[in-house]
């Protein structure tokens, strides 16, 4: 049996609108009031956010909160590489999305001679520098963190001397090294890139399966060709991000979008996956309950949350 720990991050600096971080306690209301007992099972640790920075205001335009979401990552980072050397499988509930570059970082110190693979569910691809960003929101920044790019070719921005600071900082911990190729990235349902990330995708050749691909060839292909791709990977962490889900759902979180999917589909999807039995981490992000009525998104992600938990306790 996998030994699950629940990891709290209530980290929403990197997000662009408020109230993220309220969605790991919408979660456990959405448990709740389904008279579930999923938050008894596991014993929750809790990892130190930085949103007190929030108050001060910003001051890195390219780069919202830079040196909050910086002590953030550094946070999750050491929590989940310690609980990677206990063996342990941790099962991430955070806020704003920024946070899995620091969960990557962590898996990867812990096992450091191991290939680490991504599946990345998310209407977004999160490839983002502060070079390239169209907003500063970081939470559009982890992948390119954890893979040390910069993707100065489609540079737009001109990010100050302490903004690289900090950037150059966070891309090194856990070491000066990329924690992952690009090419060991799956994305599912990412439908909303700007053109920098069209250009990295490309690239890198990152494959993408379409929401209209998932729906054609079914969950149980899409599975089996996602985990074929990520066949030379060693470990495999997968990062959902509630706006994968279509966008007329719900519109708790902070960035939805139309032409995404289903719940019944990403149920399934994170159900199947999850039992590889190189997968050593699940991530579940970005339910912002003030943006939502009557709770909608988090009763949804509960629902993810707790069948993709079932199945992992069920395949080992
Ligand atoms: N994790 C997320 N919700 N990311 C949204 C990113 C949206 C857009 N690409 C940006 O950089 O602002
Ligand atoms: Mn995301």
């Amino acid at each position: 049996m996998r030994n699950i720990k629940l990891v709290e991050v209530r980290s929403e600096i990197a997000a662009g609108t408020r109230g993220a971080s309220l969605g790991i306690d919408a979660l456990k209301i959405a448990s709740l009031d389904k008279k579930s007992d999923f938050f008894t099972q596991f014993e929750p640790i809790n990892v130190a956010d930085a949103n007190n920075y929030l108050w001060k205001g910003n001051k890195f335009p390219h780069a919202k909160y830079i040196d909050g979401v910086y002590q953030v990552l550094k946070n999750v980072y050491s929590s989940i590489e310690s609980l990677r050397l206990e063996k342990k499988f941790p099962i991430v509930l955070a806020g704003d999305h920024s946070t899995a570059a620091g969960t990557i970082m962590g898996i990867k110190a812990a096992n450091p001679e191991l290939r680490l693979g991504v599946v990345w569910i998310d209407a977004h691809a999160d490839l983002h520098t502060p070079y390239t960003t169209p907003s500063g929101n970081m939470h559009g920044m982890p992948l390119a963190m954890v893979s040390q790019l910069d993707n100065k070719e489609c540079q737009v921005n001109q990010p100050d001397e302490e903004t690289l600071l900090y950037w150059e900082r966070i891309k090194k911990i856990g070491g000066d090294q990329p924690k992952i190729d690009p090419q060991d990235i799956v994305f599912i349902s990412v439908r909303d890139t700007e053109s920098p990330e069209d250009f990295l995708i490309k690239k890198h050749e990152i494959r993408n399966f379409k929401t209209s691909e998932v729906r054609e060839k079914g969950i149980s292909q899409v599975a089996n060709e996602t985990l074929e791709i990520l066949k030379d990977c060693d470990q495999i962490y997968i990062s959902f991000d509630v706006d994968s889900l279509d966008s007329s759902i719900s519109v708790g979180t902070g960035t939805p979008v139309p032409d995404g999917l289903t719940v019944e589909e990403a149920i399934q999807l994170n159900a199947e996956l999850i039992k590889d039995k190189r997968v050593c981490c699940w991530e579940i992000v970005e339910v912002n309950p003030t943006l939502d009525t009557e709770n909608t998104m988090a009763e949804n992600a509960f629902e993810v949350l707790e069948v993709t938990t079932k199945s992992l306790v069920e395949n080992f």
